[in-house]
């Protein structure tokens, strides 16, 4: 690695950036913003600099005009030189490359990044965001420098303002919406008045002022100042791995609750122009030193004495910060990550969260998606990703890799073997409409299949799989509970994006319901055959190595029980996620933890007292939701109760009753289920509405399952226990799938319409 020529002469520099973000925050932890600062104060930002006694000046300076402390001039000059910044940070990320400093493919780093360049809109908010940022910063430096602000005041004082400035390329968002009986692809315009709400680009909205060591980006710290506990310590000490079988969940609801997830949210990766970000030397030898780091590095270090990595002399697992993008109306602020799908419960994991993706899916003929066949089976597959090599990690190029509406879909083939389900349901909706209705257009076909199977999607959760999980008194309580026919509850006022705390912490608690295995199990039901997760990551040719294996997939995944949602894991995620051909891979829940900090998620504690329970000054305080022995490794490991991190202390909850969540990730978890069905208004039992569903289109809906969509899209599977969520038991029997009584079919003929309409 050619990197001699960054050694510069940046330590005079840093040692300032340092101490002024120790002034200004009072902590140390902000080593983010040092590169931006960078030997570029003098040349760039006057309003920082200029004088000899630089320091002096900018502490003690008073504003000194009077139409308030906040001036035009002021953020004139603040978003100049925040401009002048990012710009010279992503020259600074470009030489990196141009030096080696970049990731190989193959490895578990770069698999960690499914796609290794961003949408050009993607691309550009984060841009823009990263302006709004350094502009932020700016304006604080400058006015926390008279005595009378601390950098806190500052930030609340903001979050009540609206300042932004023409100059930033970023345009409050506006899109004009007609009235129309389908869902936009991107979710713009679901909601009429707000209509950027929940689209695919969208900040993640909060329910916590975020804990950013200096209010706005960077890393958080302890409260004493130091670093907070290191995330794979934490992992190692409080996850281990000895996954316990679940008694009630199959494999099947743990991998739901996945592709629920994939649905609602996604929060993707910086990367530079040549690809994924590198942050550790080689392969993980050790952490690269400050000054080869790209600024968007958080790397998260492995201790000597690590149980599993020092077998193999790794040091440092690669990560890198999540994008961030403006706030709707371009306003300066705190950073907030982007959502880059639709919020929405919408099946787009099928048809796309962007209009040109949607597109190439599609047939364009009958209302189809596209399919592909195998000479042995008469069911359709996932049509193959444009570059396989990119998209999968395969052992030849003869293996299959897909390509859906979302791009992690070759993560597990379980994930792949879902999103074929689904496939295959659309394209069987789809052709029995066109049966009912030979006179629609392809067009017509496409949106009532897709109405139709978004509806499913939505029964299915909030039918199904929530009761299941989450336990029905919580539901009731969060105004979630399955409605008999019709539900008249949206509300527009309701934002139906995802909080951040949802998809950084609380929902990645299921991280440790998934299990070691993947279970295949053959139609006479004889034996079962297990394969390590870890050596099916990002390839899905277990679901076409022999002309039965998609539905034995099928079969085991029914059959095998989730691993307990507690903090026990499997190693197949914490040792070995997208190991690919090495000896080791990367650690989930380190990821879990450090990604929760660089998303700025508030505090567990912050989180209690949100959620109702009493703030904890100790540990102790601690006892009525979390065990005496978590408690006690908790305190072994940070130094103060405010410490500790959500995904952390959320975890050790013990479950409430009837739920496999506790009290205050079932709190975050029952607030985004409620928002993303009362803010969506196209949510499928909806009633009075120009797309509302007939009374006797509703009811046929309402007997749509995860049984039935096994039994009506597999080849060869003809059992399947009716609530297939759950383990097959004397009262949760395997019944046969043309049983209607006990799997019903639903009916489509409430579809055919009149001749003209
Ligand atoms: C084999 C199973 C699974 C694997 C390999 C897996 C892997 C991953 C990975 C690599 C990430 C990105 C981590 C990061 O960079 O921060 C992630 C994110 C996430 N996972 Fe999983 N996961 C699995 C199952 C699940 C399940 C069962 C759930 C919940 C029911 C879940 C919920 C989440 C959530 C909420 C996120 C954040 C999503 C986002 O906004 O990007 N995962 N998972
Ligand atoms: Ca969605």
């Amino acid at each position: 690695m050619g990197v001699s020529n960054l050694l510069s002469d940046k330590y005079s520099v840093v040692y300032i950036a340092v101490l002024l973000c120790v002034l200004v925050t009072g902590t140390s932890g902000c080593l983010d913003w040092d590169f931006l600062t960078e030997g570029l104060f003098p040349s760039l930002c006057p309003i920082l600099s200029g004088t000899t006694s630089f320091m002096k000046d900018l502490f003690t300076a008073e504003s000194k005009h009077d139409e308030g402390p906040i001036t035009k001039e002021l953020v004139t000059e603040c978003v100049k030189c925040g401009r002048e910044l990012t710009k010279s940070a992503s020259q600074r990320g470009k030489q990196l490359v141009k030096n080696g400093v970049c990731l190989d493919h193959c490895t578990p780093a770069m698999h960690h990044f499914f796609s290794a360049s961003l949408p050009a809109d993607v691309k550009k908010a984060s841009e823009a965001s990263q302006e709004i940022l350094m502009a932020t910063k700016m304006l604080q430096v400058k006015l926390c420098s008279s005595s009378t602000v601390t950098p806190n005041t500052f930030m609340s004082f903001l979050e009540n303002q609206v300042i932004r400035h023409d100059s930033i390329a970023c345009r409050p968002f506006s899109v004009r919406c007609g009235s129309t009986r389908y869902r936009s692809i991107d979710g713009t315009c679901n909601n009429l008045e707000r209509p950027a709400w929940g689209r695919r680009g969208a900040p993640f909205t909060r329910i916590a002022t975020p804990r950013y060591a200096d209010g706005i980006y960077s890393m958080p710290g302890a409260k004493s100042g130091r670093a907070l506990p290191n995330p794979r310590l934490l992992s190692t000490r409080l996850f281990t791995d000895a996954p316990v079988p679940s008694r009630v969940h199959n494999y099947l609801s743990m991998q739901w609750g996945q592709f629920v997830t994939h649905d609602m949210s996604l929060q993707i990766m910086e990367v530079t122009d040549d690809g994924g970000i590198q942050c550790c030397i080689g392969d993980g030898v050790d952490v690269l030193p400050p000054e080869w780091q790209n600024d968007k590095c958080i790397p998260i270090s492995v201790p000597e004495d690590d149980p599993f990595y020092r077998y193999f002399g790794v040091k440092c697992l690669n990560f890198v910060r999540s994008i961030t993008t403006p706030r709707d109306d371009c306003s300066l602020g705190h950073a907030e990550q982007m959502n880059t799908v639709t919020s929405f419960l919408d099946g787009s994991t099928i048809y796309g969260s962007d209009k040109k993706l949607a597109s190439k899916l599609r047939s364009k003929r009958g209302g189809r998606l596209k399919e592909e066949y195998k000479e042995y089976n008469k069911r359709g597959f996932l049509p193959t990703a444009d570059d396989k090599k990119a998209s999968c990690d395969l052992r030849n190029v003869s293996e299959p890799c897909y390509l859906a509406g979302d791009g992690r879909i070759n993560q597990t083939p379980t994930l792949a073997m879902l999103h074929t389900l689904f496939l295959r349901e659309h394209n069987r909706v789809a052709d029995i409409l066109s049966t009912l209705n030979p006179l629609w257009t392809d067009e017509k076909l496409y949106q009532e299949a897709r109405r139709i199977v978004i509806a499913e999607i939505q029964h299915i959760t909030y039918q199904e799989w929530l009761p299941l999980n989450f336990g029905e008194t919580y539901l009731r309580y969060y105004r979630i509970i399955p409605s008999t026919l019709y539900s008249n509850d949206y509300n527009e006022d309701v934002n139906p994006g995802v909080i951040n705390s949802f998809s950084s912490a609380a929902f990645r608690f299921l991280h440790s319901a998934v299990p070691d295995t993947i279970m295949t199990c053959p139609s006479n039901y004889y034996a079962a055959y297990t394969h390590r997760l870890s050596d099916h990551y990002q390839n899905p040719s277990l679901l076409e190595s022999s002309t039965e294996s998609f539905d034995d997939v099928v079969r085991g995944i029914l059959l095998q029980s989730a691993a307990e949602s507690d903090p026990y894991c499997s190693g197949q995620i914490s040792n070995l996620l997208f190991k690919s051909r090495n000896a080791w891979g990367l650690d989930l829940i380190a990821m879990d933890i450090q990604r929760g900090r660089d998303h700025g998620i508030a505090s567990y504690n912050d989180y209690r007292e949100i959620c109702g329970l009493r703030r904890a000054y100790t540990f102790q305080d601690l006892s009525g939701e979390i065990s005496q022995d978590r408690i006690y490794a908790l305190s072994q490991m940070y130094e103060c109760v405010d410490d500790v991190d959500l995904f952390v202390g959320g975890s050790m909850e013990r479950a409430v009753q009837g739920s496999i969540l506790g009290h205050t990730f079932q709190c975050i978890v029952g607030e985004q289920f409620y928002r993303t069905r009362v803010g969506d208004r196209f949510f499928y039992d909806n009633s009075e509405m120009i797309h509302s569903f007939s009374p006797e289109q509703l009811q046929q809906l309402k007997k749509a399952s995860i049984a039935r969509l096994i039994c009506d899209n597999t080849e060869h599977v003809h059992y399947v226990q009716s609530r297939a969520f759950e383990l097959e038991t004397q009262w949760n029997p395997k019944v046969r799938c043309d049983d209607t009584g006990a799997v019903p079919r639903v009916d489509f003929t409430a579809w055919k319409s009149s001749l003209f309409d």
